[in-house]
């Protein structure tokens, strides 16, 4: 869990590939649904998406958690879901987490990184320019299409989203932080953050590791 911007996808990647876990995305899950054919679904899913609100916590769900238990018998890591306290609620009717985590980030620290964002909009593919910029400017590294701005990364409309984060979020870092399973990172970067959550991780997932020549879910 986290703030727009606060390096979710950036260091879920980083983990799941150094565990060896399966990783799976709500954003890129939904955005693949709302991409696919023509379905009661996808249509739903899409019209949520492109007014930028929440997939309505039933729909979502309803979607989410099959595709989880496709996954029993693997170890997986989730980004972006649960958002909500009925997700959360939801999520805990069909499994115990282990570990739930959060990255506290300054807010100047958000605003700067997401003013220099840029994505490849097919693949999700996210650059920073000075973090991880492209091999060529503007241009995605695999595909060489152009890569593009997006207005919700505006320090306006980041205010915003920040502050609807903030109360979505809280109840369910409560709920986490109440069965003891929640784990706050804070840092300015993903790099200065990842020493500690390597160790903490180490800990906990050492069997985990033998997984890692499974393919990707996302
Ligand atoms: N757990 C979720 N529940 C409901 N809708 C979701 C969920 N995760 C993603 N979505 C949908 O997918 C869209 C894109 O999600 P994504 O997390 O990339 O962007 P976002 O909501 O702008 O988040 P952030 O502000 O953290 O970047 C959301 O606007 C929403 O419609
Ligand atoms: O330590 C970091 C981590 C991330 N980023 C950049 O910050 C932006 C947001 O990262 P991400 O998409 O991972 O965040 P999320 O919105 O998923 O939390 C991207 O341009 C990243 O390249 C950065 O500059 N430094």
């Amino acid at each position: 869990m986290g703030p727009p911007g606060s390096g979710k996808g950036t260091i879920s990647k980083r983990i799941a590939q150094n565990f060896g876990l399966q990783y799976l995305s709500c954003a890129e899950f939904l955005q693949d649904i709302g991409t696919a054919n023509e379905t009661e679904a996808s249509v739903l899913v899409k019209s949520y998406i492109d007014k930028r609100m929440l997939v309505p916590d039933h729909v979502v769900t309803g979607l989410m958690l099959p595709r989880l238990e496709q996954l029993s018998g693997h170890s997986w890591l989730l980004e972006g879901y649960p958002r909500t306290l009925g997700q959360a609620r939801a999520l805990n009717e069909l499994c115990q987490l282990d570990m739930v985590i959060s990255l506290n980030i300054p807010y100047e620290t958000l605003r700067e990184r997401l003013s220099d964002k840029w994505i490849h909009p097919a693949s999700g593919r996210v650059y920073n320019m000075t973090f991880n910029p492209p091999r060529v400017k503007g241009k995605d590294d695999i595909t060489g299409e152009a890569l593009v701005q997006s207005e919700d990364d505006k320090p306006e409309a980041l205010m915003t989203r920040l502050r609807h984060y903030k109360d979505v979020a809280k109840p369910v870092l409560d709920l986490y932080k109440s069965q003891g399973i929640l784990h706050a990172f804070s840092g300015t970067d993903t790099d200065r953050i990842w020493p500690y959550m390597n160790s903490i991780l180490s800990a906990k997932l050492p069997a985990q590791q033998s997984e890692s020549h499974l393919p990707p879910v996302a």
